[in-house]
């Protein structure tokens, strides 16, 4: 299995219940929901993405030959000190993180954190499992960590999602031109059901990757 990554960075975990935690981010290339391409944005079933996950050309990406090759270079990113944590994103990783990828990265010492659309099951051993359910995809990851839904998606509300099995609820408002109405209508959806908890994109805020 050949890996194929759109970039591999190190900063901090803008997002979730993580937020504030350095982290390794390896965005592997690639997704189920959208070819990535702006002309198939429409016709797509996720059609709100704001990441650039085509191709293998950003800032530390690349193709790796073995689960330990990927890992040497995700270590490479790490400063040292501290419990090394990666997030694993994209695109959809779960097209390619396999249990050999999480038992190389395991033995390099890090905590492995994914980022998912939920269409895929988990491999073992994954640390920290956020789905972020789509509206027009079918969920198939139904428990984990933390259940993170761009809101508002009209055909997703949350109480489709409210009885799952996860520790963390989040709405995080959807980015683009409406991000301000969507922060309000997250706010006051949190605020009239405090089950929920409100996530926003920290790092875009600060100006950070
Ligand atoms: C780019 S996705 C990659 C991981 C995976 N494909 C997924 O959708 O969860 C990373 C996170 O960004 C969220 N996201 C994508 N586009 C967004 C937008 N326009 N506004 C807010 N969050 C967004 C996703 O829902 C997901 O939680
Ligand atoms: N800082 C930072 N935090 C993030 N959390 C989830 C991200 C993602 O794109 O999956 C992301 C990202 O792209 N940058
Ligand atoms: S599923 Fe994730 S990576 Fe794929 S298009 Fe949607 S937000 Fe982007
Ligand atoms: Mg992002």
């Amino acid at each position: 299995m050949t890996y194929s990554v759109k970039e591999c960075f190190y900063t901090l975990q803008g997002e979730g219940a993580q937020a504030g935690r350095p982290a390794v981010f390896m965005r592997f290339a690639g997704c189920n929901l959208w070819t990535g391409r702006e002309q198939d944005r429409a016709t797509a079933v996720c059609t709100f993405c704001d990441t650039d996950f085509v191709g293998t050309d950003g800032e530390g990406g690349g193709k790796f030959a073995t689960p330990e090759a990927l890992a040497e270079w995700a270590a490479s990113r790490w400063p040292g000190g501290g419990k090394p944590y990666i997030v694993c994103t994209g695109g959809e990783p779960l097209l390619q993180l396999d249990e050999a990828a999480i038992a190389a990265l395991h033995a390099r010492g890090f905590e492995v954190a994914v980022e998912t659309n939920g269409t895929q099951p988990a491999p073992a051993g994954l640390d920290w499992i956020c789905v972020s359910p789509k509206a027009d995809a079918p969920l198939v990851l139904t428990k984990g960590h933390e259940l993170k839904l761009v809101y508002p998606q009209p055909l997703a509300p949350p109480e489709r999602f409210a009885d799952l099995d996860f520790e963390h609820f989040f709405l995080q408002p959807m980015d683009g031109l409406l991000k301000n109405r969507h922060t309000r209508a997250a706010i006051d959806y949190c605020l009239a059901h405090p089950q929920w908890r409100l996530s926003l994109q920290t790092h875009k805020l600060l100006g950070i990757p």
